[in-house]
Protein backbone atom coordinates (compact mmCIF):
# COMPACT_ATOMS: atom_id res chain seq x y z
CA UNK A 1 0.00 0.00 0.00
CA UNK A 2 1.14 3.37 -0.49
CA UNK A 3 2.75 5.85 1.75
CA UNK A 4 0.53 8.72 0.70
CA UNK A 5 -2.46 9.52 2.81
CA UNK A 6 -5.46 7.85 2.12
CA UNK A 7 -8.13 11.01 0.18
CA UNK A 8 -10.97 8.12 1.52
CA UNK A 9 -11.09 6.10 4.97
CA UNK A 10 -13.63 4.41 6.18
CA UNK A 11 -13.78 3.18 9.89
CA UNK A 12 -16.19 1.18 11.22
CA UNK A 13 -18.60 1.59 8.49
CA UNK A 14 -21.83 0.28 9.54
CA UNK A 15 -25.41 0.17 7.65
CA UNK A 16 -28.52 -1.66 9.03
CA UNK A 17 -32.10 -1.69 7.20
CA UNK A 18 -34.22 -2.80 10.22
CA UNK A 19 -32.55 -6.23 10.79
CA UNK A 20 -30.24 -7.00 7.99
CA UNK A 21 -26.51 -5.30 7.98
CA UNK A 22 -26.60 -4.34 4.43
CA UNK A 23 -22.87 -2.74 5.63
CA UNK A 24 -20.94 -4.45 7.99
CA UNK A 25 -18.24 -2.61 10.44
CA UNK A 26 -16.18 -2.00 7.16
CA UNK A 27 -12.90 -0.44 7.00
CA UNK A 28 -11.75 0.99 3.65
CA UNK A 29 -8.63 3.16 2.38
CA UNK A 30 -8.69 4.82 -1.03
CA UNK A 31 -4.67 5.91 -1.52
CA UNK A 32 -5.49 9.41 -3.58
CA UNK A 33 -5.10 9.34 -7.18
CA UNK A 34 -5.50 5.29 -7.82
CA UNK A 35 -8.42 3.47 -9.21
CA UNK A 36 -10.17 1.52 -6.20
CA UNK A 37 -12.32 -1.78 -7.27
CA UNK A 38 -15.12 -2.77 -4.82
CA UNK A 39 -16.49 -5.70 -6.06
CA UNK A 40 -18.64 -8.54 -4.45
CA UNK A 41 -21.14 -10.80 -5.30
CA UNK A 42 -24.76 -9.32 -5.40
CA UNK A 43 -26.79 -7.57 -2.23
CA UNK A 44 -22.70 -7.67 -0.32
CA UNK A 45 -23.49 -3.98 -0.03
CA UNK A 46 -21.20 -1.90 -3.02
CA UNK A 47 -23.95 0.02 -3.44
CA UNK A 48 -24.85 0.80 -0.40
CA UNK A 49 -21.33 1.76 0.84
CA UNK A 50 -21.44 4.54 -2.43
CA UNK A 51 -24.86 5.36 -1.09
CA UNK A 52 -22.47 6.06 2.58
CA UNK A 53 -19.89 7.75 1.15
CA UNK A 54 -21.79 10.22 -1.06
CA UNK A 55 -24.09 10.49 1.92
CA UNK A 56 -27.22 9.21 0.20
CA UNK A 57 -27.81 7.27 3.19
CA UNK A 58 -26.60 7.82 6.80
CA UNK A 59 -24.23 5.13 8.57
CA UNK A 60 -25.25 3.72 11.55
CA UNK A 61 -21.60 3.71 12.97
CA UNK A 62 -18.40 4.62 11.72
CA UNK A 63 -16.79 7.21 10.43
CA UNK A 64 -15.96 8.43 6.78
CA UNK A 65 -13.12 10.63 6.16
CA UNK A 66 -12.35 12.61 3.22
CA UNK A 67 -9.06 14.70 2.33
CA UNK A 68 -8.67 14.40 6.34
CA UNK A 69 -11.73 15.47 6.98
CA UNK A 70 -14.64 13.92 8.97
CA UNK A 71 -17.61 13.89 6.55
CA UNK A 72 -19.72 11.22 8.22
CA UNK A 73 -22.56 13.33 8.90
CA UNK A 74 -22.75 15.79 5.89
CA UNK A 75 -25.71 16.47 3.24
CA UNK A 76 -25.16 15.31 0.05
CA UNK A 77 -24.65 19.04 -1.73
CA UNK A 78 -21.28 19.17 1.24
CA UNK A 79 -19.75 15.97 -0.10
CA UNK A 80 -19.99 17.40 -3.39
CA UNK A 81 -18.60 20.93 -2.74
CA UNK A 82 -15.86 18.78 -0.69
CA UNK A 83 -15.12 17.16 -3.78
CA UNK A 84 -17.24 13.75 -3.95
CA UNK A 85 -19.16 12.70 -6.53
CA UNK A 86 -20.97 9.44 -7.40
CA UNK A 87 -23.10 8.03 -10.46
CA UNK A 88 -25.89 5.37 -9.86
CA UNK A 89 -26.17 1.65 -11.17
CA UNK A 90 -29.29 3.30 -12.96
CA UNK A 91 -28.83 6.46 -14.27
CA UNK A 92 -30.79 8.84 -13.00
CA UNK A 93 -31.40 11.67 -15.56
CA UNK A 94 -34.41 13.76 -16.34
CA UNK A 95 -35.43 12.20 -19.27
CA UNK A 96 -37.28 15.73 -21.14
CA UNK A 97 -33.59 17.96 -20.51
CA UNK A 98 -31.41 18.35 -23.63
CA UNK A 99 -27.51 16.81 -22.87
CA UNK A 100 -25.91 19.82 -22.53
CA UNK A 101 -28.69 20.88 -19.94
CA UNK A 102 -27.92 17.95 -17.86
CA UNK A 103 -24.14 18.56 -17.66
CA UNK A 104 -25.08 22.47 -16.80
CA UNK A 105 -26.62 21.18 -14.05
CA UNK A 106 -23.56 19.65 -12.48
CA UNK A 107 -21.44 22.69 -12.72
CA UNK A 108 -24.47 24.81 -10.79
CA UNK A 109 -22.37 25.49 -7.52
CA UNK A 110 -19.10 26.92 -10.17
CA UNK A 111 -21.74 29.55 -12.11
CA UNK A 112 -20.23 32.75 -10.42
CA UNK A 113 -23.45 35.16 -11.28
CA UNK A 114 -25.99 34.34 -8.41
CA UNK A 115 -29.36 36.22 -8.65
CA UNK A 116 -28.81 39.48 -7.40
CA UNK A 117 -25.68 39.60 -10.34
CA UNK A 118 -27.51 38.92 -12.92
CA UNK A 119 -29.82 41.75 -12.24
CA UNK A 120 -27.36 44.41 -11.92
CA UNK A 121 -25.08 42.71 -14.43
CA UNK A 122 -26.73 41.15 -17.18
CA UNK A 123 -22.89 40.96 -18.93
CA UNK A 124 -20.92 39.39 -16.29
CA UNK A 125 -24.43 36.71 -16.28
CA UNK A 126 -23.91 36.10 -19.87
CA UNK A 127 -20.25 35.51 -20.13
CA UNK A 128 -20.76 33.35 -16.53
CA UNK A 129 -23.21 31.75 -18.60
CA UNK A 130 -20.76 31.08 -21.95
CA UNK A 131 -18.12 29.83 -19.37
CA UNK A 132 -20.24 27.15 -18.30
CA UNK A 133 -21.32 25.98 -21.50
CA UNK A 134 -17.84 26.13 -22.48
CA UNK A 135 -16.47 23.48 -19.94
CA UNK A 136 -19.87 21.78 -20.45
CA UNK A 137 -19.09 21.36 -24.37
CA UNK A 138 -15.39 19.94 -23.21
CA UNK A 139 -16.89 17.48 -20.91
CA UNK A 140 -19.71 16.15 -23.84
CA UNK A 141 -16.46 16.06 -26.17
CA UNK A 142 -14.24 13.80 -23.43
CA UNK A 143 -17.50 11.34 -23.18
CA UNK A 144 -17.75 10.97 -26.83
CA UNK A 145 -21.42 13.12 -26.56
CA UNK A 146 -20.14 16.36 -28.34
CA UNK A 147 -22.30 15.36 -30.85
CA UNK A 148 -25.48 15.12 -28.88
CA UNK A 149 -25.69 18.60 -26.98
CA UNK A 150 -28.84 19.44 -28.76
CA UNK A 151 -30.57 15.74 -28.04
CA UNK A 152 -33.13 15.41 -25.55
CA UNK A 153 -31.89 12.43 -22.92
CA UNK A 154 -35.13 10.46 -23.96
CA UNK A 155 -33.38 9.65 -27.09
CA UNK A 156 -30.39 8.82 -25.85
CA UNK A 157 -29.01 5.24 -26.00
CA UNK A 158 -28.14 3.53 -22.67
CA UNK A 159 -24.71 3.53 -23.37
CA UNK A 160 -25.10 7.32 -24.12
CA UNK A 161 -26.81 7.58 -20.85
CA UNK A 162 -24.04 6.20 -18.61
CA UNK A 163 -21.52 8.54 -20.60
CA UNK A 164 -23.80 11.57 -19.90
CA UNK A 165 -24.02 10.81 -16.36
CA UNK A 166 -20.16 10.43 -16.07
CA UNK A 167 -19.82 13.76 -17.55
CA UNK A 168 -22.65 15.41 -15.38
CA UNK A 169 -20.46 13.99 -12.54
CA UNK A 170 -17.25 15.18 -13.86
CA UNK A 171 -18.97 18.80 -14.34
CA UNK A 172 -18.80 19.25 -10.25
CA UNK A 173 -15.42 19.03 -10.65
CA UNK A 174 -14.63 16.03 -8.18
CA UNK A 175 -11.88 15.02 -6.53
CA UNK A 176 -13.14 11.46 -5.94
CA UNK A 177 -15.65 9.91 -8.78
CA UNK A 178 -17.51 6.77 -7.53
CA UNK A 179 -18.86 4.86 -10.16
CA UNK A 180 -21.10 2.14 -10.27
CA UNK A 181 -21.49 0.04 -12.78
CA UNK A 182 -20.66 2.35 -15.16
CA UNK A 183 -19.46 -0.24 -17.45
CA UNK A 184 -22.87 -2.65 -17.21
CA UNK A 185 -25.01 -2.96 -20.52
CA UNK A 186 -22.45 -1.32 -22.77
CA UNK A 187 -21.27 -3.22 -25.37
CA UNK A 188 -17.00 -4.00 -25.79
CA UNK A 189 -16.37 -1.03 -28.11
CA UNK A 190 -18.42 1.52 -25.11
CA UNK A 191 -16.48 -0.35 -22.39
CA UNK A 192 -13.14 0.28 -23.64
CA UNK A 193 -13.54 3.76 -24.14
CA UNK A 194 -15.06 4.30 -20.86
CA UNK A 195 -11.98 2.70 -19.61
CA UNK A 196 -10.18 4.85 -21.44
CA UNK A 197 -11.78 7.58 -19.94
CA UNK A 198 -11.26 6.15 -16.41
CA UNK A 199 -7.25 5.92 -16.88
CA UNK A 200 -6.97 9.45 -18.01
CA UNK A 201 -9.09 10.93 -15.39
CA UNK A 202 -6.45 8.91 -12.71
CA UNK A 203 -3.85 10.07 -14.78
CA UNK A 204 -4.74 13.83 -14.29
CA UNK A 205 -4.64 13.19 -10.56
CA UNK A 206 -8.54 12.09 -9.76
CA UNK A 207 -9.10 9.41 -7.57
CA UNK A 208 -11.79 6.77 -8.65
CA UNK A 209 -13.90 4.23 -7.15
CA UNK A 210 -15.56 1.73 -8.96
CA UNK A 211 -18.19 -0.88 -7.99
CA UNK A 212 -18.14 -3.48 -10.68
CA UNK A 213 -19.30 -6.66 -11.82
CA UNK A 214 -17.41 -7.01 -14.74
CA UNK A 215 -14.22 -8.52 -13.82
CA UNK A 216 -12.17 -7.79 -16.78
CA UNK A 217 -12.60 -4.07 -16.25
CA UNK A 218 -12.27 -4.33 -12.70
CA UNK A 219 -8.09 -6.27 -12.92
CA UNK A 220 -7.38 -4.15 -16.41
CA UNK A 221 -8.09 -0.62 -14.09
CA UNK A 222 -7.49 -1.06 -10.78
CA UNK A 223 -4.67 -1.08 -8.63
CA UNK A 224 -6.61 -2.36 -5.46
CA UNK A 225 -9.26 -4.19 -5.11
CA UNK A 226 -11.48 -4.17 -1.49
CA UNK A 227 -14.66 -7.01 -1.71
CA UNK A 228 -17.41 -7.27 0.20
CA UNK A 229 -19.48 -10.09 0.97
CA UNK A 230 -22.61 -9.92 3.36
CA UNK A 231 -21.84 -6.32 4.04
CA UNK A 232 -18.54 -7.51 5.53
CA UNK A 233 -14.89 -6.87 4.10
CA UNK A 234 -13.42 -9.89 3.38
CA UNK A 235 -10.42 -9.31 1.49
CA UNK A 236 -8.55 -6.29 0.67
CA UNK A 237 -4.90 -5.83 -1.50
CA UNK A 238 -4.29 -6.15 -5.74
CA UNK A 239 -6.22 -7.50 -8.10
CA UNK A 240 -4.04 -10.24 -8.72
CA UNK A 241 -3.82 -11.40 -4.69
CA UNK A 242 -7.60 -10.69 -4.21
CA UNK A 243 -8.62 -12.86 -7.11
CA UNK A 244 -6.88 -15.81 -5.99
CA UNK A 245 -8.07 -15.45 -2.33
CA UNK A 246 -9.55 -18.78 -1.09
CA UNK A 247 -12.50 -16.43 0.87
CA UNK A 248 -13.17 -14.47 -2.33
CA UNK A 249 -13.52 -17.49 -4.73
CA UNK A 250 -16.08 -19.04 -1.63
CA UNK A 251 -18.30 -16.15 -1.90
CA UNK A 252 -18.34 -15.43 -5.68
CA UNK A 253 -18.86 -19.24 -6.28
CA UNK A 254 -21.42 -19.52 -3.41
CA UNK A 255 -20.19 -21.74 -1.37
CA UNK A 256 -21.21 -21.73 2.30
CA UNK A 257 -18.32 -20.17 4.53
CA UNK A 258 -18.82 -24.01 6.62
CA UNK A 259 -17.96 -25.64 3.22
CA UNK A 260 -14.21 -23.94 3.57
CA UNK A 261 -12.75 -26.17 6.44
CA UNK A 262 -13.69 -29.72 4.98
CA UNK A 263 -12.68 -28.82 1.50
CA UNK A 264 -9.28 -27.55 2.10
CA UNK A 265 -8.63 -30.23 4.70
CA UNK A 266 -9.78 -32.88 1.81
CA UNK A 267 -7.88 -31.14 -0.59
CA UNK A 268 -4.84 -31.28 1.74
CA UNK A 269 -6.00 -34.59 2.67
CA UNK A 270 -5.45 -35.73 -1.26
CA UNK A 271 -2.10 -34.37 -2.11
N1 LIG B 1 -33.05 1.00 1.28
C1 LIG B 1 -32.93 -0.29 1.64
N2 LIG B 1 -33.81 -0.87 2.49
C2 LIG B 1 -33.67 -2.15 2.86
N3 LIG B 1 -32.68 -2.97 2.43
C3 LIG B 1 -31.79 -2.45 1.57
C4 LIG B 1 -31.86 -1.10 1.13
N4 LIG B 1 -30.80 -0.86 0.28
C5 LIG B 1 -30.14 -2.03 0.19
N5 LIG B 1 -30.72 -2.97 0.96
C6 LIG B 1 -30.26 -4.34 1.14
O1 LIG B 1 -28.90 -4.27 1.53
C7 LIG B 1 -28.17 -5.34 0.93
C8 LIG B 1 -27.03 -4.77 0.14
O2 LIG B 1 -27.56 -4.15 -1.02
P1 LIG B 1 -26.66 -3.37 -2.07
O3 LIG B 1 -27.56 -2.86 -3.14
O4 LIG B 1 -25.80 -2.41 -1.39
O5 LIG B 1 -25.76 -4.55 -2.64
P2 LIG B 1 -24.82 -4.56 -3.91
O6 LIG B 1 -23.57 -5.24 -3.51
O7 LIG B 1 -24.71 -3.22 -4.51
O8 LIG B 1 -25.66 -5.54 -4.87
P3 LIG B 1 -25.75 -5.59 -6.48
O9 LIG B 1 -24.41 -6.04 -6.98
O10 LIG B 1 -26.80 -6.63 -6.72
O11 LIG B 1 -26.13 -4.24 -6.96
C9 LIG B 1 -29.15 -6.15 0.09
O12 LIG B 1 -29.60 -7.23 0.87
C10 LIG B 1 -30.27 -5.16 -0.16
O13 LIG B 1 -31.50 -5.82 -0.35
Amino acid sequence: MSNAAPILSLRGVTRRFGGLVAVRDVDLDVVPGTIHGLIGPNGAGKSTAFDLVSGVTPVSAGTIRFDGRDVTHLPVHMRVEAGICRTFQTPRLFEAMTVLETVLTGRHRHARCGFLGSMFSLGAKARDEAQQTEVALRLLALVGLDGEADTTVSGLSYGARRKLEIARALATEPRLLLLDEVASGLNPVETEFVAGIIRRLAAEGMTIVLVEHDMRFIMGLCERVTVLNFGARIADGPPVSVTGDEAVIEAYLGRPRTDATPRREARRQHG
